[in-house]
Formats: structure tokens, C-alpha cells, sequence
């Protein structure tokens, strides 16, 4: 028996299916760059820093740097709870390098879940003195749970399903994904 983390990585697109194709993500990407946008230039700041959450954030924000059009600065922190597809305590292994204070921090992630990694994200940047934090995510799970927070802008709904693709691992494997899968 083959440890899941042994498997070749071929196998987790023979045990998935799509949810979302690469059409379907580009204009959910599309539509997040609007709303984040939008509502940047409703609060007039003039100190933007996009908080990459690493590693799932990567595939999120580095589209969105392509499509954001006004002054930021980028950062990045790694926060970890998942090993394999189950989640357990919070280890930081980065925190921003950035000084936050006064800023409107955008936390830029993959997924919300439980919620409990972008909650104790938000509680970091508020610490840590930003002025607004927003919040944005590629994906939410539809897992019925209450969660201790709404990201501001979310871009797709996922089903209660592992999944994986644009950022998301599956053991580490298929984050360059373009379309996002979910496991059978
Ligand atoms: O809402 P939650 O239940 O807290 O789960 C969401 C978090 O889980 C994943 O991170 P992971 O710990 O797998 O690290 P990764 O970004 O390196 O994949 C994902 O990137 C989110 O940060
Ligand atoms: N890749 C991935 N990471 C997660 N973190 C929390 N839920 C998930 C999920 O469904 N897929």
C-alpha cells in the first residue's frame, strides 16, 4: 500500500474531477480584480500592501498583480495548518517583512475553509497596526460550517470536496493547475 504522500502525482488527476475549468477561474479572477479594485479606490488609500498568504496565495496574487491598477507594495508571510488534505494547529514559518501600521492590508489566499487560517491572518495585520484590512480568496468551501469570518471578496464556491489546482495542493503537487479539481 502506497503512502498518499508516495503517490506519482498523475494519480490525483485520475482520482479527481473538474469543478471549475481554466475559463471559469480566469474570469472569477477577473471579477475579484474588479470588486479588490473597487473598493481600494473607495477607501482612497494611498498605502496598499498585498499580503500573500504562501503557499496556496501565490497563484491568486500573482494574477492579481498583473490586473491591479493602482500603487502596491507586496509581502508575504506562511502560515501552515493542512498536512495532506486534514488541518490541524497553526505554524507560522514567515511573517510579513513589510511595516503595516497605517496601511490598507489586502490578504490575498487560496481557500477559505474552516476560515481559521484567514481569521488569524486578519488578527496578525490588525496588530500589527494596519488601518483597513480586505480580504480576498479564489475559493470558499460550501461545508455548512460557521466560520469565525467572510472574506470581503471571494471568487468561487467550492464544494465540501479536497480540492486542488491554482495554488492549491494536493501532497504538495498540482498548485500550477490551471482549472481546480476536487477529489473523488
Ligand atoms: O480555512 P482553513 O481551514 O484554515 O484552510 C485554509 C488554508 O489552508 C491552506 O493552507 P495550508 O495550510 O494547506 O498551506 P499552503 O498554503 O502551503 O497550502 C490554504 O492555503 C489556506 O491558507
Ligand atoms: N488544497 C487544499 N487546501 C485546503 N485547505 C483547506 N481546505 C483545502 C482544500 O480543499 N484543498
Amino acid at each position: 500500500m502506497v503512502a498518499p504522500q508516495d503517490q506519482p502525482p498523475a494519480q490525483w488527476l485520475a482520482q479527481s474531477q473538474v469543478v471549475f475549468t481554466a475559463q471559469a477561474v480566469n474570469a472569477a479572477i477577473e471579477r475579484v480584480a474588479l470588486q479588490l479594485q473597487q473598493r481600494m479606490q473607495d477607501l482612497a488609500s494611498e498605502s496598499i500592501v498585498l499580503l500573500c498568504v504562501m503557499r496556496g496565495g501565490l497563484y491568486l496574487a500573482g494574477q492579481l498583480m498583473a490586473r491591479l491598477n493602482l500603487p502596491a507594495r507586496i509581502d508575504y508571510l506562511q502560515a501552515n495548518r493542512y498536512h495532506g488534505t486534514a488541518g490541524h494547529e497553526i505554524v507560522w514559518s514567515k511573517q510579513p517583512e513589510l511595516d503595516l501600521r497605517d496601511q490598507t492590508v489586502v490578504i490575498v489566499d487560496d481557500i477559505l475553509d474552516e476560515g481559521i487560517t484567514l481569521a488569524e491572518v486578519v488578527r496578525f495585520c490588525h496588530a500589527a497596526g494596519a488601518r483597513h484590512v480586505l480580504t480576498a480568496v479564489l475559493t470558499e468551501k460550501d461545508n455548512g460550517l460557521q466560520k469565525p469570518l467572510q472574506a470581503d471578496v471571494v471568487g468561487l464556491v467550492v464544494p465540501n470536496r479536497y480540492v486542488f489546482g491554482c495554488g492549491m495542493d494536493v501532497y504538495g503537487w498540482w498548485r500550477n493547475l490551471p482549472e481546480i479539481r476536487a477529489l473523488i
